[in-house]
Order: structure tokens, then sequence, then C-alpha cells
């Protein structure tokens, strides 16, 4: 039985990554994996996420080995499709969010130490292979009014600055490769209203179906 590929569709907060996945729902072929978000909002009575933006000093720590357990749990899990798309990764995790609150004063150096050790050993250890990254590429104006439009309300507070400090992690990664690229990575430009993405929704299916089949091949 032929592993399936996984597609990790990456971009800022407010980039349109869950609109661009629900495109790909409608293939038997692709299971779909939205952001754990429910789980971030509800981990056993606790909404982590809303207790990170409130006092990021005090739950950045908390909230992201939440966010490395639910992405590992997305990873490893055994479907029975071809293609696996997840939104987001373990990858982002790591070098775009536990980096900008180490980058940002909201994370301690040891705190992040403990993350990097079981990012590197889950990373090493268990069976994350992911075969393309779509990077839904966005000009920090656009994703933060995205944001602002879709009125989530732990996000009310989140200022332009962040928004550019999480793109620019996003560019070192997926543009200027500063850090370990798992998979070749297909660049959209995610500022087209949904009306014009038709184009770059056909361009992922091609990709994805293509890799999906020369997997088969082999
Ligand atoms: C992998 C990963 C996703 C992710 C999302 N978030 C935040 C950004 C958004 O406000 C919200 C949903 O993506 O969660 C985060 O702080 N750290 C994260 N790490």
């Amino acid at each position: 039985m032929t592993p399936p590929i996984t597609v990790c569709v990456e971009g800022n907060i407010g980039s349109g990554k869950t609109t661009f996945l629900k495109h790909f729902k409608k293939f038997p072929e692709v299971r779909v994996f939205d952001e754990p978000i429910s789980k971030w909002r509800d981990c056993q009575g606790y909404n982590l996420l809303d207790l990170m933006y409130k006092d990021p000093r005090k739950w950045s720590l908390c909230f992201q080995s939440y966010v490395q357990l639910t992405m590992l749990d997305l990873h490893t899990k055994p479907i029975v499709q071809p293609i696996k798309m997840i939104e987001r990764s373990i990858f982002s995790a790591q070098y775009c969010f536990v980096q900008n609150m180490r980058n940002e004063g909201l994370m301690e150096d040891a705190q992040y130490a403990v993350l990097s050790e079981w990012f590197d050993f889950t990373t090493k250890n268990l069976p994350i292979n992911l075969d393309l990254i779509v990077y839904l590429r966005t000009d920090p104006e656009v994703a933060f009014k995205r944001i602002a439009q879709r009125g989530r309300s732990e996000e009310n507070a989140i200022k332009m600055e962040y928004i550019q400090s999480v793109h620019k992690l996003h560019e070192d990664w997926l543009i200027n490769n500063q850090k370990h690229l798992p998979c070749p990575v297909l660049t959209i430009d995610a500022n087209l209203e949904l009306a014009d993405m038709a184009p770059n929704y056909q361009l992922c299916e091609e990709k994805m179906f293509q890799k999906q089949k020369a997997t088969v091949a082999n």
C-alpha cells in the first residue's frame, strides 16, 4: 500500500488557508485536516488560544506545546485516501510562531529551548513526511484586513506589527530558505480575491495529483 502524500498549506494569519482548503474537500482522494483550533479553544475546558492572546508571556509555552501535540496528531494520523492536506504544520509551529514569540520576548529562552528539543526529537523520530508545501503568500496589510473582517474574538487585539513579524518569518523560511525546508514549496499569490483564485486552485490540483501519481509509479 503506497503511503499517502502529505501537502501542508502554510500562510500568515488571515491569508485564506481555511477557504483555500475548503475547495479541496470535494475530492474523494483528498483528506483535508483544518487547523485543530477547536481543540486549542477547548483543552479540557480551557481556551488556550484566548489565554495566549490575553497574556502571551504567561501562556505561550503552554499554548504552543499543545499546538505541537495537536499538529503531531494530524501528521501521524493514518488515512485511507492517497492525499493528506493539513492546514499548517509542526514546521510553521516552530519556525514561525514559536520563533516569533521568542523574538518578541514573549517566551523565555529556557521555554524556547524545551519546545525546540521536542521539535527536534519528534521531527527526527516520528513519521512526518511532507511532500509539498503550498505557501499562500499575502501582504501583511491584506492579511490584517481579513482578520478584522473575520472577527475571531481571540484575535481582536492583534496588532499590525505582529502580522508583519509573522509574515517575515514565513518569508525567511519559505522564500529565503533560512530554515530547513522539508519539501518543495508552491508559492501562490493569496492577495487575490476569492473570485480570482480559480487558476491558483488549478495549479495546486495539478501539482498535488502529479506528485501523488509519481509516488504510485515508484
Ligand atoms: C502550527 C501553528 C498554528 C498556529 C496558530 N496560532 C494562532 C494564530 C491565529 O490567531 C490562530 C489560528 O491560526 O492561532 C499560533 O499562535 N500558533 C500556531 N502554530
